[in-house]
């Protein structure tokens, strides 16, 4: 009797675990208590939003906020749920508020700055942690950036050892976190120094001592980001004990492609201020090679993958911990050149307001041509700019946009200028364990995308979404260009009488050549002028 009952309850767990290995990942997320680092920023949002949305019987959303400029952290929480981005959602259930969990956290101070209360609460309850918070500044001075990139890793991870009911731990890297690499596989590299031993020099050491040696540290890599983005995955593969861990690696996120509509975006990282700069006329030149493959990945890709890796790990529990290179270049490769066609097509259809000059920016991968360019159609059209802006009693102003400018390209140059190799087994292999109808509603399958339409959305998402610019204004926009364009016709043309007039008052030669072309001028204009008195 003991015996056929322990078969059958020996059979009932089984079946209880195939259901949860055949269930669709929607339904996995049902009932889940989970916990998002970074909720406020970029990717934390889109992460929110698409749980909510497509798993609507989700339990709850436990996001740590700090309080931030001013705004206690409700107020900011409000403010983010009011945004466009939950509009689909908010139709879907207008209370979708009240599954998301506010803990205040400051992730730089000791403990993460979590109440007691608040880590009894995390500890009995979650099941599956999202880890996005992250400095993703380049200039980050790497004390700063090593303790919100590695030391808050560390302490997530040491409060994810405590939780009860933890089934998967998603830490959300980046593919140039070894951009030192040309290949770059799905491991976790050696790191570039043991991050215990660095965490506890730097402990000690003076601002201006760990400035000093930040380039020797950091070494091949460009920048503080990358060098600690490394260091972090190290730190998960080290502290990650018995936890079921994955780490997604997306490339450069951009705009969305599809969900929750075309073209959101809301900050100006990576291209997105390239493209607006480029689309307010600001921008004419900048160094990247026309010919690199363009590693952008959308946003609600980085997120389908990241929700469907949760649910692997959870499920499946694979023995070592998997990295997905969440990547386009090595699957459906677009590159640098044919984006600034594209983008500047798109701006030229579809203006910014307000333009400084029509958009017309060109790529080099030649050092001396760029900074010809910088001269000629940055530096000189400032200062022009800003001598009018003193002489009608203004304050100058386009020199430091451009000093800001130049800052800013100077830092990505180093991304746009090269390629790199990612394997991507791992995003294929997970794509191939989804069920038909998780891969329509967790798409991550970026063969399908088509790049001239995601990049006209995501030109079309920086205006309505980052400058909150109005569709409808196009018109008085086009308008605008083409005041410019008369502007430039006028200026050129009176800059050209300028420089012959100087030529001419100066030179023999010049007054010769400029006769000449007079004489051949007028010629023409009494040809044509018998030949058309003939013809009547
Ligand atoms: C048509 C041409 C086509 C050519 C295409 C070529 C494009 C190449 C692009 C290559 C991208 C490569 C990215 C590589 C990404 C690696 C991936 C990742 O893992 S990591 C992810 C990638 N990580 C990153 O991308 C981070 C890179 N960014 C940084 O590190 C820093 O922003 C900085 C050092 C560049 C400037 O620092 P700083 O001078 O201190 O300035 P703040 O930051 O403090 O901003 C101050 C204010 O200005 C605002 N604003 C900003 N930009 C623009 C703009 N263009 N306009 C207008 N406004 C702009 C900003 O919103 C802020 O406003 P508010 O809040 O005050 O109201
Ligand atoms: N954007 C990209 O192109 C790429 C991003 N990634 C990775 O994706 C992740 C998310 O990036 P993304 O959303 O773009 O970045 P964002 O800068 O938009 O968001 C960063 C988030 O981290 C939070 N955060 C930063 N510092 C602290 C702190 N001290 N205490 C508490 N929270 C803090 C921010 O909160 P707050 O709002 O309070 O500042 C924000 O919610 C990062 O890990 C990044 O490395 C990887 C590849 C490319």
């Amino acid at each position: 009797m003991n015996l056929v009952h322990c078969n059958s309850s020996v059979q009932e767990e089984r079946r209880s675990s195939l259901a949860v290995i055949m269930a669709s990942i929607s339904e996995w997320y049902a009932g889940k208590n989970v916990l998002i680092t970074g909720a406020t920023g970029f990717m934390g949002k889109v992460l929110m939003e698409k749980l909510l949305r497509s798993c609507p019987d989700v339990k709850a959303l436990y996001i740590l906020v700090r309080p931030k400029a001013g705004q206690s952290m409700s107020e900011r929480v409000q403010d983010m749920m009011m945004c466009k981005l939950f509009d689909r959602v908010r139709e879907d259930n207008p209370d979708f508020h009240q599954k998301i969990i506010p803990i205040s956290s400051e992730l730089t101070q000791p403990g993460l700055a979590i109440s007691p209360e608040d880590v009894q609460t995390l500890t009995s309850c979650i099941n599956i942690v999202f880890h996005c918070a992250a400095t993703i500044r380049f200039d980050e001075p790497l004390k700063h950036a090593l303790q919100l990139n590695v030391i808050a890793t560390q302490q997530l991870l040491s409060l994810a050892q405590q939780m009860q009911h933890l089934q998967a731990f998603i830490h959300i890297s980046t593919a140039y976190a070894n951009c030192n690499r040309r290949h770059i596989d799905e491991v976790i590299y050696p790191p570039p120094v043991e991050p215990k031993k660095l965490i506890d020099s730097l402990e000690w050491m003076d601002d201006s001592i760990i400035c000093d040696i930040t380039p020797r540290l950091i070494g091949d890599r460009p920048n503080t980001y990358t060098y600690t983005k490394a260091l972090a995955e190290c730190v998960v593969q080290q502290e990650s004990g018995k936890l079921n861990i994955a780490i997604i690696r997306p490339s450069i996120v951009g705009a969305s492609w599809q969900e929750p509509f075309p073209g959101w975006i809301d900050n100006f990282n990576g291209p997105s201020g390239i493209f607006i700069a480029a689309g307010k006329g600001i921008l004419r030149t900048m160094r990247a090679s026309n010919d690199a493959v363009a590693d952008l990945i959308p946003v609600d890709v980085v997120i389908n993958l990241t929700l469907a890796a949760g649910w692997y790990t959870a499920v499946h529990r694979p023995k070592t911990a998997l990295v997905y290179n969440c990547t386009t270049g090595g699957i459906n490769p677009f590159h640098w050149g044919e984006i600034e066609h594209h983008v500047m097509s798109t701006f030229k259809r579809n203006p910014l307001e307000q333009a400084f000059r029509r958009p017309n920016a060109n790529i080099t991968s030649n050092y001396l041509i760029n900074q010809y360019w910088i001269l000629v159609s940055h530096k000189f059209p400032a200062l022009i700019y800003d001598l009018f802006l003193r002489l009608s009693g203004q304050k100058p102003q386009m020199m430091r946009i451009f000093n800001r400018l130049h800052k800013a390209i100077g830092l990505l140059a180093y991304f746009s200028s090269q390629d790199w190799e990612w394997n991507s087994d791992n995003m294929n292999m997970l794509m191939s364990q989804l069920s038909a109808d998780d891969r329509r509603t967790f798409n991550f399958d970026v063969r399908q995308l088509n790049w001239p339409e995601y990049i006209e959305n995501y030109c079309i998402g920086t205006k309505k979404y980052v400058l909150n610019e109005d569709m409808s204004d196009i018109p008085a926009a086009r308008q605008h260009l083409r005041k410019l364009r008369n502007i430039r016709y006028t200026f050129n043309t009176v800059l050209l009488v300028f420089i012959w007039r100087v030529f001419i008052a100066r030179s023999q030669m010049a007054r010769n050549i400029w006769y000449f072309v007079v004489s051949l001028c007028f010629k023409f204009l009494s040809y044509f002028r018998a030949s058309s008195t003939l013809t009547q």
